[in-house]
């Protein structure tokens, strides 16, 4: 999600149609386009992880009230019902949770994104916004990102109330993607603008979550289990919206209630990999070389329950199941789609040509050559739970529509100057592998969206794609490669053909990283 938060108004929800209309005979429901179909069924991905679903499926009260579960644990609520969080879907989470738990909670903290309740009021989103006198007091603050001031002060005041809980509380965390800014409390003598300095450094010099995340936790008090380690002896049960590839509960905005695992070591080997040891400031130093033996010992958190409540993979099963009540055979391929997007969309290409061909059974000869290259990109991706072999069994049994689908990250390296976001580049860049070779008689279409409905610093969530993309572009005088060598893809598809193919959802209050759709429809 990006700076500027702005909300689009919704896509009308059309109900969704089945295209198998009965016997073996596969037929398109009537007027239902395939990119609406696409855009429908991302919306069903979103739909399965906004905060309501989320927070109702792993939270319920028993009848009298006066004990919550969370998955198979009871807790005992007799005003004792405390909560913090901080994230950027976190402001629909706790409306979730007041909605829920409303007349126990005593007191609530909450650091989310600056504007995000003036934009969730102006986009008519109710549901996502604190009641009036709600006892949750809302800090915004973290603009682009990146630790403040404010993210500061909403830190503090968090620390304050878990410090303040005794073994009768109950304390509810509610962790989403964004809450490492959102959560700043630098061990002292580190200053937050150190910290903000080296956070940078180490982002612009490619570090990944993991890596960054290590950093964050051993210069933080909250972060690595801080938070818990505040909160005890009082109970914590943290509930989690992962926005990081495998949902790592140590990763996601830093494991503020999961014991750090890491060492001093970890930190100095991150530091001097991206050139940044030598230049460390002096109070950074200072903490790193305590941390050894920091009198608290590692943090323990034998109080702690944390649940992973969202996850791309929870999207993609929804997405999943609703394709399949539309008569696609649908196959996730993997919740863990990282990597140069360039790779990644040559990746898209060569799958719809392999499956295309295998679909309409033409040309198996061609397809064993693109098949072995298929295979060793996806090799190189280096994707753990990629389900290749599965999706193409299931495209050889389908005998009619097919739905891939995949979620996780790609990398843009920037280079231009252009206005996009890695899902427009790389639907662009998949619209064009797709036009490359002659698809037989199949309809293909291409779709990715950010789940939380902005792609980069636009208003859209992400694009879709057809072969036939590059070839319709150049009748309109538009240059592909010219827009790509830029990073000029949301440009382009405002421009080509009106901005249809742009995918606008508005702000969704949710984060479980990016979706991808591929469908492939003989003809
Ligand atoms: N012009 C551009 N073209 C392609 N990608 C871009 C462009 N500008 C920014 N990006 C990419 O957009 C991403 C930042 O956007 P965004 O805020 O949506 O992602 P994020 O920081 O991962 O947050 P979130 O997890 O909320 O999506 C970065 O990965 C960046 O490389
Ligand atoms: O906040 C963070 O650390 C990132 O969004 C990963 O969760």
């Amino acid at each position: 999600m990006a700076a500027v938060l702005q909300v689009l108004p919704c896509l009308a929800r059309a109900p969704l149609r089945p295209l198998l209309l009965g016997g073996a005979v596969v037929r398109l429901a009537s007027g239902m386009a395939l990119a609406e179909q696409a855009r429908q069924l991302f919306e069903s991905a979103v739909g399965a992880v906004l905060p309501g679903p989320m927070l109702h499926r792993a939270l319920s009260l028993d009848p009298g009230g006066g004990q919550l579960k969370v998955r198979d644990r009871s807790f005992q609520l007799r005003q004792n019902l405390y909560l913090v969080g901080f994230g950027k879907a976190v402001l629909g989470m706790a409306a979730a949770a007041e909605e829920l738990l409303g007349q126990h909670l005593v007191q609530g903290v909450i650091s989310v994104p600056k504007g995000i309740r003036a934009a969730m009021e102006h986009a008519g989103k109710q549901e996502m916004l604190l009641k009036p006198h709600s006892c949750v007091q809302v800090f915004e603050g973290a603009e682009d990102n990146l630790p403040d001031r404010d993210a500061l002060r909403a830190a503090l005041a968090i620390r304050q109330l878990a410090e303040s809980l005794t073994a009768d509380d109950l304390l509810l965390v509610l962790i989403s993607g964004g809450g490492s800014a959102l959560l700043p409390a630098p061990i002292p003598p580190v200053t937050l603008e150190e910290k903000q300095t080296l956070t940078k450094l180490l982002a612009a010099r490619g570090a990944n979550i993991q890596e960054l995340n290590t950093i964050r936790k051993a210069l933080s008090q909250l972060k690595g289990g801080g938070l818990a380690r505040a909160a005890y002896p009082a109970q914590v049960v943290s509930l989690i919206l992962s926005d990081v590839v495998g949902d790592p509960v140590e990763v996601i905005a830093s494991g503020p209630t999961v014991a750090s695992v890491h060492n001093v070591q970890d930190c100095l080997h991150i530091l001097n990999r991206y050139g940044l040891r030598a230049a460390l400031p002096r109070s950074v130093k200072t903490v790193l070389a305590r941390a050894d033996s920091d009198p608290h010992g590692p943090h323990t958190c034998g109080h702690v329950l944390n649940v992973i409540i969202g996850s791309n993979a929870l999207a993609l099963a929804e997405a999943q199941r609703q394709a399949e009540a539309l008569g696609y055979q649908a196959v996730v391929l993997s919740a863990a789609m990282q990597g140069d997007v360039e790779s990644i969309a040559r990746f898209y290409g060569l799958l719809a040509q392999v499956a295309g061909t295998r679909l309409t059974l033409a040309g198996a000869g061609a397809s064993a050559e693109e098949g072995e290259q298929l295979r060793e990109l996806a090799a190189e991706l280096q994707l753990p739970d990629l389900q290749l072999k599965e999706a193409l069994e299931a495209v050889v049994r389908a005998r009619g529509p097919v739905c891939l689908l995949a979620g996780g990250e790609p990398t843009v390296q920037l280079q231009g100057s252009g206005k996009g976001g890695r899902n427009q580049e790389l639907a662009l860049r998949v619209g064009v592998e797709l036009g490359r070779q002659p698809l037989g008689p199949v309809d293909v279409l291409f779709l990715s969206g950010g789940t939380d409905g902005q792609d980069g610093p636009t208003e859209a969530a992400g694009a879709w794609v057809m072969p036939e993309l590059a070839s319709q572009a150049a009748a309109e005088g538009l240059d592909v490669a010219t827009f790509l060598s830029h990073n000029d893809s949301h440009t382009f598809f405002r421009c080509f053909r009106g901005g249809v193919h742009l995918l606008h959802t508005g702000l969704t209050g949710t984060n479980v990283m990016d979706a991808h759709l591929l469908f492939l429809r003989p003809r």
